[in-house]
Formats: structure tokens, C-alpha cells, sequence
């Protein structure tokens, strides 16, 4: 708090300038007075050759915690723990390194960039104490200084991204979703370890897939010129056990972005689906897995149809069959198409969904036609380099005398990475690597030959039924025979088999043919 006496002295100092500024304003010349200036900020800017910017901690109405302030300071702190003495340990939320070091205090720390040097201190600006900037008018300096900030603002930025703890979401049933505090989606940490490194595929495919990440993620001014929603979906098809979930959990990984698992079944309607995904947040992966068992989506389409073709024939069912449809509280294809196409569209960017079936076939064409799901991914059975990415993270090994029978007799089996990686994995201390793929291989010839079985015995049910059917075709015939001999005695109908085909050829009693 500033004393009386003080304030007469600052009020006599004020008064000064104000009459000097007075007199240099009314007896100096205008283009005197332009030349002194110009001299004036030379000669400062000689003394003071520096440019000061502040960015304050707390910005707004509210107060809030400036983006900026929090970006520098996470930019800053790999610097400042090695070069402060004076540190600030900060508790992060959601980041994997919980305790994060900063600059305390009237600490300081210096940054090169492109031949220029910065200087960074923290220094606590009493409440209401007025701040002044100078600025000398040096446009080569400010454009240097301009580049560095944004480059700490996004390297700030990426760091923070990269020590966030992702979320795996899960969505709460809607009748927990009116409560005190309740939110729609539940979280935990996401830890899988799946990455790319270790997924098991055909090496081109796994390349055009992260490809295809790279060029979404990057894709932002893209996007936004063609007037797309900033947005990607993924089809994940195959049999059980080939690395369907596994592919999600890379993708997140490699991305650095949060998963919803979204279960569809618990989702009472399209209301309520579109106030979930609202919910969700940039740099996702929204998924649905087994797409067909979620829901009877496919046919809610086709009975839809079928009531079309109902209310042709029959106009009067079209009130019944809309109040059905108003009261079955379900979500339909046609909400989660809505949803993908114009809703998600609108919220926000950076959504990846990605739909996982078993049977791709089930699906209606509407929902994965490009556009929706803009990849189709099969997932199938294990090749050889699959079985190679395997062997290395499994058994450590990329070569071995075994390989070549294990690639020839993956091409004539089946075998999905899982069974294949459960064969692989030693089971003790005592299994060496050629145990393993030897274990691999009596597996393969298993499975081989279980499915031989199976084949032949599927073979001779199907030979079973055919022949059962001919059977029977046959017996109709004999009926059908007879039945037309009785007519030709009862009804005076004669009956004329042709050769090849079975035709009747009716005449009128009597009539000539
Ligand atoms: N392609 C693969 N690469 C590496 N590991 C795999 C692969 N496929 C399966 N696995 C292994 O098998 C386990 C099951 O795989 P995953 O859950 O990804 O299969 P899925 O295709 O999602 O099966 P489902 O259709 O039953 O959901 C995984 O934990 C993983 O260890
Ligand atoms: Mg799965």
C-alpha cells in the first residue's frame, strides 16, 4: 500500500511530464519532432535490445488457466529440470508422468531457436499492479520471436499429448445416468499393449493401415479444404482370434487417442445413442464390436421393408405399424446411419470408428458402404508373415531351419494368430525356441488333419442329403404318376409322359390332340 506522501510526489512527477509533453507538443516543429522520436526508440533499442512478452497464468472473466501459460510450462520443463536450481513439483492429472518439474519463482532458464536466444523466467505479478511492455520496433526480431512461440506453444502441446494417460470409456446404462454427478461414460486407464510392432499380419497391410492413420491424423487443413468432417471409419472383419480387438488397441496406441467401447445393446434408443457419442471427445476411437450381435440391425432394415410391402397391400396396417415403431425403444440402423453421417459429422473432429464383425456378409450394405466405413480390414487366418512377427516376439528368433514347413503348412490350414501365438508362447523354462516351433508344427498338422475330418465328414453328410433328396423327388414322382392315372380313370383327363421332360399335356375327353 503506497504511504501520503507518496502519492503528492507521483502527483507533482505526473504534473511535470504533463507540462513537458505540453511544451514539446505546442514549440517543437512536427518534422523535428518526428526526427527526435525515431532517435529516441533507436537509442533504446540500443540499450535495451530485447523484447519482453508475458503470458499471464490465469486469462478471462473466470480466471481460467491460460492454454498458453500450460503449454510453455510443460515445453519448459524438460529445460528446467536441468538447468534451474529452484524447482516446482505439479501434480498432472490423466498423464502418465504424474509429477511434473517446473520452474519455481524468479527462476530463469534460456532457449536457443533458430541462432536467437530466450530467456524464461516465472516472476509473480502482485494483484492490480499495472505492467508495462516496451516493444522496439525490430519486425526481424519479431518475426523469429513470433515462430518461436508457436514452436513452444506446440511442442508444449505434443508433450502434453504424449504423457496424457489415455481412457478406455465404457458407456453406463442410461437408468444410472440421472443421479448426482453420473456421467454417461465410465473410465479406466488404458494399458493395453498391443502396438503394431506386435500385431500380427500381412507386413503390406499393416503398412497401408498406419499409412492411412498417418494421413488422418495429419490430415486436419486436408480435411477442412475438400469440406469433409474430420473423421474416419474402419470395418474390422474375420473369424474369432485373429486380432480383431488386438488392431483397435494398436491403432489407439499408435494414434495416442482415448477408446469408447461403446455397447450398443444397453443403449435404449436413437436418443439416447446420439447423447452418448456427443459425449465423447476429440482424439478417439469410437468402437462398436461384433456389429451383428449388437443389435438385429440388419433386420430392422428388412422389416422395415416388409412393412413397406404390407402397407402397399394394405394401408390400414401403416398406423399399427408406426405406433410399433414408436414404442420399440431400440436404437435402429437408420439412427446409428444418421449418427455417422450427420451428427458426429457436425461435433468436432479427429473420431475414428471402427464397426468389428465375424460375418461380414450379415451386415447391410448401407452401413459399410464407403463413405461410412471408408476401410474394409480382413483379419484372417495366420500366413507366414504373420507367424513371423510371432516367432520374433515370442520366441525372439526370425529364422530358423522349421520355418519352411511351418510356411508350407500354413498355406493348406487354418490356424488364427491366437492359436498359433498360444503354441508358440514356452510353457516352462525348459521349452527352447525349436520345442516351441515344434509344438507349433504337430499343432498345425492337428488342426490339419482335424479339418480334413471335417471336411470329409461334411462331404458325406451333404452326399447323404443329396441322395436323400433324390430319394424323395423320386417317390413324389411315382405319386404324381399315379395320381394322373387316376385322373385319366376318374376325370377322363389323358395324360402324356414325354421322354425328357415330365409334361402333362391335358386334352378334353373325346377332343383330338
Ligand atoms: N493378429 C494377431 N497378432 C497378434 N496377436 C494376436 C493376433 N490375433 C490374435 N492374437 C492373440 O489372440 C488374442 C485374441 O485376439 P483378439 O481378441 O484381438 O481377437 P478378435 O479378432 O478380436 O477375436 P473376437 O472376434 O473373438 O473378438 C489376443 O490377445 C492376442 O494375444
Ligand atoms: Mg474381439
Amino acid at each position: 500500500m503506497m504511504m501520503g506522501e507518496t502519492w503528492s510526489q507521483l502527483g507533482s512527477l505526473i504534473a511535470t511530464a504533463m507540462f513537458l509533453w505540453a511544451m514539446f507538443d505546442k514549440y517543437f516543429p512536427h518534422h523535428l519532432r518526428s526526427l527526435i522520436l525515431s532517435h529516441t526508440k533507436k537509442l533504446t533499442s540500443f540499450v535495451y535490445p530485447y523484447i519482453q512478452i508475458k503470458f499471464p497464468e490465469f486469462t478471462g472473466e473466470h480466471l481460467k488457466r491460460s492454454e498458453a501459460y500450460a503449454a510453455i510450462e510443460t515445453y519448459l520443463s524438460s529445460k528446467s529440470s536441468n538447468e534451474a536450481k529452484k524447482l516446482k513439483a505439479v501434480v498432472v492429472k490423466d498423464s502418465s508422468q504424474p509429477v511434473q518439474l517446473s520452474m519455481d519463482e524468479n527462476e530463469e532458464v534460456t532457449d536457443e531457436f533458430e541462432g536467437m536466444k530466450v530467456w524464461w523466467g516465472v516472476k509473480k505479478i502482485p494483484p492490480r499492479t499495472q505492467s508495462f511492455s516496451f516493444y522496439p520496433e525490430m519486425e526481424e526480431k519479431r518475426n523469429s520471436l513470433w515462430k518461436y512461440i508457436n514452436h513452444a506453444l506446440q511442442q508444449g502441446k505434443a508433450i502434453t499429448v504424449r504423457n496424457r494417460q489415455r481412457k478406455l470409456c465404457i458407456n453406463n446404462p442410461s437408468q444410472n445416468w440421472g443421479g448426482y454427478r453420473s456421467t454417461k461414460w465410465s473410465h479406466v486407464t488404458f494399458e493395453h499393449p498391443a502396438s503394431f510392432d506386435t500385431l500380427a499380419m500381412d507386413s503390406k497391410k499393416k503398412e497401408e493401415i498406419i499409412n492411412d492413420l498417418i494421413k488422418f491424423s495429419e490430415g486436419k487443413e486436408y480435411y477442412a479444404k475438400i469440406g469433409k468432417a474430420w473423421k474416419r471409419g474402419y470395418l474390422l472383419y474375420g473369424p474369432p482370434g485373429t486380432g480383431k480387438s488386438s488392431m483397435i488397441a494398436a491403432m489407439a496406441n499408435y494414434l495416442n487417442y482415448d477408446i469408447y467401447d461403446l455397447e450398443l445393446t444397453t443403449v435404449k434408443d436413437n436418443t439416447e445413442l446420439r447423447r452418448l457419442l456427443i459425449e465423447t471427445t476429440s482424439k478417439s476411437i469410437i468402437v462398436i464390436e461384433d456389429i451383428d450381435c449388437s443389435l438385429d440391425l440388419t433386420g430392422q432394415r428388412k422389416k422395415k421393408k416388409e412393412q413397406e410391402k404390407d402397407e402397399e397391400k394394405d394401408p390400414a396396417s401403416k398406423m399399427a405399424i408406426g405406433e410399433e415403431e414408436s414404442s420399440s425403444s431400440k436404437v435402429t440402423l437408420s439412427g446409428l446411419l444418421n449418427f455417422i453421417d450427420g451428427l458426429w459429422s457436425a461435433c468436432g473432429g479427429e473420431r475414428i470408428i471402427v464397426f468389428t464383425t465375424n460375418y461380414v456378409e450379415k451386415l447391410d450394405p448401407a452401413l459399410i458402404r464407403r463413405g461410412r466405413m471408408d476401410m474394409h480390414i480382413e483379419m484372417s487366418y495366420c500366413g507366414f508373415d504373420a507367424f513371423k512377427v510371432l516367432a520374433k516376439n515370442y520366441l525372439d528368433v526370425e529364422s530358423h531351419e522349421l520355418f519352411e514347413t511351418i510356411d508350407d503348412l500354413l498355406k493348406e490350414t487354418e490356424m488364427t494368430p491366437a492359436d498359433v501365438a498360444e503354441n508358440l508362447m514356452p510353457k516352462s523354462q525348459n521349452e527352447d525356441a525349436e520345442t516351441c516351433l515344434k509344438k507349433l508344427i504337430e499343432a498345425i498338422k492337428t488342426a490339419k488333419e482335424e479339418a480334413t475330418k471335417k471336411a470329409e465328414e461334411e462331404a458325406r453328410l451333404k452326399a447323404e442329403k443329396e441322395e436323400k433328396e433324390k430319394q424323395e423327388a423320386t417317390q413324389e414322382d411315382v405319386k404324381v404318376d399315379e395320381s394322373s392315372a387316376k385322373d385319366v380313370k376318374e376325370n377322363g383327363v389323358d395324360v402324356v409322359k414325354d421322354d425328357k421332360t415330365l409334361g402333362i399335356e391335358v386334352k378334353e375327353n373325346g377332343a383330338t390332340a
